[in-house]
């Protein structure tokens, strides 16, 4: 074990015994305090998130009554528990506790992150382009273009602009073609992720690297490269200073995407005209019948050949998302490991949402798994589907494949990085990491020292 690793599993094992400390004094307090009433004070609690979760449910699949009632449970049910608890005079009790609950908690996450080495990308050798081409969408992220003077920037350091004319749509896939014909010998992309997709499987068919510029809206793709996202004239740096990776490419239906597929009611919803004006209202309006399975399209799949049943909604990315991560940020850890990312999710009922939100991720309505093909087919000829965020409609059955290492990209050799992903809560693991025996056989992927001193020096 390196003296790096070594300090780490001391911080991870600090962490953990820190985390089980307050964990235990969370009970303590709330027993000192409340006595024989303690575990009616943790059933009121949980009572609490669970007739919130069935009102939710009863907002999102309901109209008319139902949904009103749904939103007074939704409401009524944490303001009930507080009066509760300020009834039985235990109001510090449990501030108390639940305070120390979350300092368990947090230090529990840290100590995992400690013990959880993501491996970083392998480097590869690599010469400046000598004729770049950047696709510039001047109305992304609401005109970084021209907010960050990127056009200028990128021209002085020898790039050929093409700007996009968004007064009419523009094939953004015959550009590139184009532009390589033209003799550029790297593709770039400053705008969403969809115009990303679209490039980078050109780039990837010719075997030219690729760039992206932060300057979409959301920029997940960015994220994942580590890009840096608040300044997107710093992704430039990397056609001076850049160095190459090779990344996964997704695939539905033959055509390319970086980061995810979804099928289901958001997918369905987003198709509608009226939802670009109300999205909330829309949303509320068709959200019962899709839920229930009155209208949109009944999906199926199967990943690798194994049935996935029949998910209300289903997520494939390219390489998987962190769980802990995944309705938060969305984050993928990594995106060379040759494999798409499934989650397929299915709630009919209050019993389920009220599941789900005790038990999150490991709720039986929740499915998730890894795979090489996944298969998505429907009732009706077509199914709508949400791919980099454009809205499609596909024919069906939907084929969904990964490209592994297709893609050669280059990023800037010094940019902020990936954050670790906040690992998946596993008490039992912080009891061994608090008192188990030392080792270095963490969670990591296998990083190789190498690889670490690279990803350091790249990430500056
Ligand atoms: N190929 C194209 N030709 C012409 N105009 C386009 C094209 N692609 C996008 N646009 C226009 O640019 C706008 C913004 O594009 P895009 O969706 O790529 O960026 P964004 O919304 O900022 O990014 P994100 O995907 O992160 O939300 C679109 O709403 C559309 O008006």
């Amino acid at each position: 074990m390196t003296t790096s690793a070594r300090g780490s599993a001391a911080s991870a094992r600090r962490l953990a015994r820190l985390a089980l400390l307050c964990a235990l004094a969370a009970l303590v307090v709330l027993i000192a305090g409340a006595g024989l009433r303690s575990p009616l004070v943790v059933l009121a609690g949980l009572a609490a998130v669970v007739l919130a979760a069935i009102g939710v449910w009863w907002i999102l699949a309901h109209r008319g009554p139902i949904r009103l009632l749904g939103f007074l449970l939704a409401v009524g049910a944490p303001i009930g528990v507080i009066v509760l608890y300020a009834g039985g005079d235990l109001w510090p009790e449990v501030l108390a506790s639940m305070a120390l609950w979350g300092g368990g908690l947090a230090s529990a996450r840290q100590a995992l992150r400690h013990d959880t080495r993501p491996r970083p990308p392998r480097i590869r050798p690599s010469t400046p382009p000598q004729r770049p081409a950047l696709i510039m969408n001047p109305k992304s992220g609401g005109g970084k273009v021209e907010k960050f003077d990127l056009v200028a920037k990128a021209e002085a350091l020898g790039a050929r602009v093409i700007l996009l004319d968004t007064s009419t749509h523009q094939d953004v896939t015959t550009l590139a073609r184009q532009a390589l014909a033209d003799g550029a010998d790297l593709l770039g992309v400053a705008g969403g992720d969809g115009t990303q997709a679209l490039v980078a499987a050109v780039a990837a068919e010719h075997g030219v690297p690729f760039m992206v510029i932060a300057a979409g809206t959301r920029n997940h793709f960015a994220m994942d490269l580590g890009l840096d996202r608040a300044d997107p004239s710093r992704s430039l740096d990397a056609l001076t200073d850049g160095v190459e990776l090779r990344i996964d490419l997704g695939e539905v239906a033959g055509r390319p995407f970086v980061n995810l597929v979804s099928f289901g009611p958001y997918a369905e919803i987003v198709q509608k005209p009226e939802y670009r004006d109300a999205k909330a209202a829309t949303a509320l309006a068709e959200l019962p019948d899709l839920l229930l399975g009155y209208t949109g399209a009944r999906l199926s799949a199967e990943a690798d050949g194994t049935p996935l049943g029949d998910p209300q909604a289903l997520l494939v990315s390219n390489n998987p998302y962190a769980m802990a991560d995944l309705l938060a940020a969305g984050r993928r850890p990594r995106l060379d490991g040759g494999v798409l990312g499934v989650v397929g999710l299915k709630v009919t009922g209050a019993a389920q949402a009220a599941d789900l939100a005790l038990r999150g991720e490991r709720s039986d309505s929740v499915r998730t798994m890894t795979a090489h093909e996944v298969v998505v087919t429907a009732d009706g000829d077509t199914v709508a589907a949400g791919v980099d965020g454009e809205a499609l409609t596909l024919d069906t059955p939907v084929r969904c494949t990964i490209r592994p290492g297709a893609l050669r990209i280059r990023v800037p050799r010094n940019r902020p990085g990936v954050p670790p992903a906040p690992p998946t809560m596993d008490w039992r693991r912080i009891r061994r990491l608090a008192f188990g025996p030392g080792d270095d056989s963490s969670q990591s992927d296998t990083a190789t020292e190498s690889d670490t001193a690279t990803q350091r020096g790249a990430t500056g």
